[in-house]
């Protein structure tokens, strides 16, 4: 369908305004209109795609559109039709004699910065490459640069459900991991994660949570996450966001008050690469890259362990209990005992934003993925953990098995245990999941964006 007011060409794909070239409306986040007269101009903040680097930038495109009877009536019909699409990337613009759109985003987010993420820039980059954006969408929003771990426990914890439409975490995984333990944590916590739905925008060094959700949306780019996560938050439809799956992790101390994990249980040496390269912060992602050739030269550790884990078969349906540590596995799991380099028990396809060993991944579908390395030489690890780090997964020494819950037990001694990249007791773990229990600022994967997108 095709509308046409004056020189603007409205389309459902998209608008143009005198032959210029198309702006799709997923690709415009939001604008301005103002009216004197019978005469409208018209701002419109667009972040195409460049057709070879494939970076989104930013476009300002002004209009003046004159000659209309009804001067007030072109603003309203311009101004929603152009504005609808910030919210519903890809919704065909009203009908211009259709009725306006309601307004969205009537509560502000909350927004929690970590000034001491990644390599301490986190407000920097806000500044630099977040803001501008929420300016252009006409964001509503409230900053807090956190003073600390505690303070940010304190403000998920209480935030009231309705005074805010989400909490976007600027920062790295950890934050992200913490904020999801408050909101389960809460007595309201149900009612909590429905409401309450959080963004991300990556100012860590893994950047993992993000660089899964923006891969599985077609968005992922590494030389500007930042931006395309900002881009992806303004872009979210409140009718659809991505519903997120949460593991529920045991340990022996912790039954009745389990941790929560969004990302991943690690141990052996990713968990340990993670663990000590903790005071290379300031190299921001390259700690881990550093760390891992380290440990590559000196000869890496093996753990011995018991892996056991419910096969993802269709068979095994979703299981929401796992029996207590003094009690076998069911005879459904598969169990291997035998030396590992590592292991990770992944909810997300990326493990930092270089590294994504599990291609088929969806932010809902319930299960883990056990990325298990085996001892090799040191060229079969090489070849094996480049591979994997780009998606492919070659050799006998790597392996990515689908299971709906999981049971470590370490059988080496002394060691680092990670979740979501944070340090967490050494010693038995086990997990299950909990489908999309959070919800995230995204749109869902384009399943409605005009054709051309898809
Ligand atoms: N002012 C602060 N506000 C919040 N957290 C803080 C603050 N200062 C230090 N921290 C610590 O930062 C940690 C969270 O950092 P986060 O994991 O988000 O970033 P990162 O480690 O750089 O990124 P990634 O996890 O992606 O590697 C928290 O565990 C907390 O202890």
């Amino acid at each position: 369908q095709q509308w046409q007011i004056g020189k603007l060409s409205l389309s459902t794909a998209g608008f143009s305004y005198a032959g210029s070239e198309l702006i799709r409306w997923s690709d415009t986040i939001g604008c301005h209109c103002e009216r004197s007269r019978s005469v409208c101009s018209l701002t419109v903040f667009a972040y195409p795609r460049h057709r070879r680097s494939g970076k989104r930038e930013r476009r300002v495109i002004r209009w003046q559109i004159g000659g209309f009877q009804d001067a007030k009536e072109c603003q309203l019909h311009l101004l929603a039709a152009l504005k609808s699409v910030g919210n519903s990337a890809g919704a065909p613009p009203v009908e211009p004699d259709g009725p306006c759109p309601s307004v969205t985003w009537p509560k502000p987010c909350l927004i929690l910065l970590n000034p001491r993420s990644g390599s301490g820039k986190a407000y920097d980059l806000f500044l630099r490459h977040v803001n501008p954006i929420l300016a252009d969408a006409d964001f509503p929003y409230q900053l807090v640069v956190t003073r600390s771990l505690d303070h940010v426990r304190e403000l998920s914890t209480s935030v009231p459900i309705d005074s805010v439409s989400g909490i976007v975490i600027v920062s790295g995984d950890g934050l992200v991991y913490e904020v999801v333990n408050s909101l389960l944590n809460r007595p309201d916590a149900e009612a909590a994660v429905r409401s309450i739905p959080i963004g991300v925008v990556p100012a860590g060094s893994g950047n993992a949570v993000v660089s899964s959700l923006l891969n599985y949306l077609g968005e992922f780019h590494p030389d500007n996450l930042i931006q395309h996560a900002a881009l992806s938050l303004v872009k979210h439809r409140p009718d659809s966001l991505i519903n997120l799956d949460v593991g529920v992790i045991q340990t022996p101390t912790n039954t009745d008050r389990p941790l929560h994990c969004v990302l991943s249980v690690t141990w052996g040496l990713i968990a340990d690469v993670d663990a000590e390269s903790e005071r290379f912060r300031i190299l921001g992602g390259a700690r881990f890259g550093l760390l891992l050739t380290k440990k590559c030269l000196a000869g890496i550790k093996r753990y011995r362990g018991r892996l056991s884990y419910l096969p993802a078969d269709p068979a095994n349906q979703l299981i929401d209990s796992l029996p207590n540590f003094d009690q076998p596995v069911p005879t459904s799991w598969t169990v291997l005992e035998r030396d590992f380099y590592t292991i990770g028990a992944l909810l997300m396809s990326h493990l930092a934003e270089d590294f994504f060993p599990v291609t088929d991944w969806q932010p809902d579908d319930g299960l883990w993925r056990l990325f298990c390395v085996y001892p090799c030489s040191r060229s079969q690890f090489l070849r094996g953990f480049t591979g994997a780090a780009k998606g492919r997964l070659e050799g006998d020494s790597i392996e990515v098995i689908r299971a709906r819950a999981f049971r470590l037990e370490p059988l080496t001694p002394g060691g680092h245990m990670m979740i979501d990249g944070e340090p967490m007791s050494y010693g038995p773990v086990q997990g299950w999941v909990m489908p999309g229990k959070v919800r995230v600022l995204m749109s869902g994967k384009c399943q409605d964006m005009p054709a051309g997108d898809k």
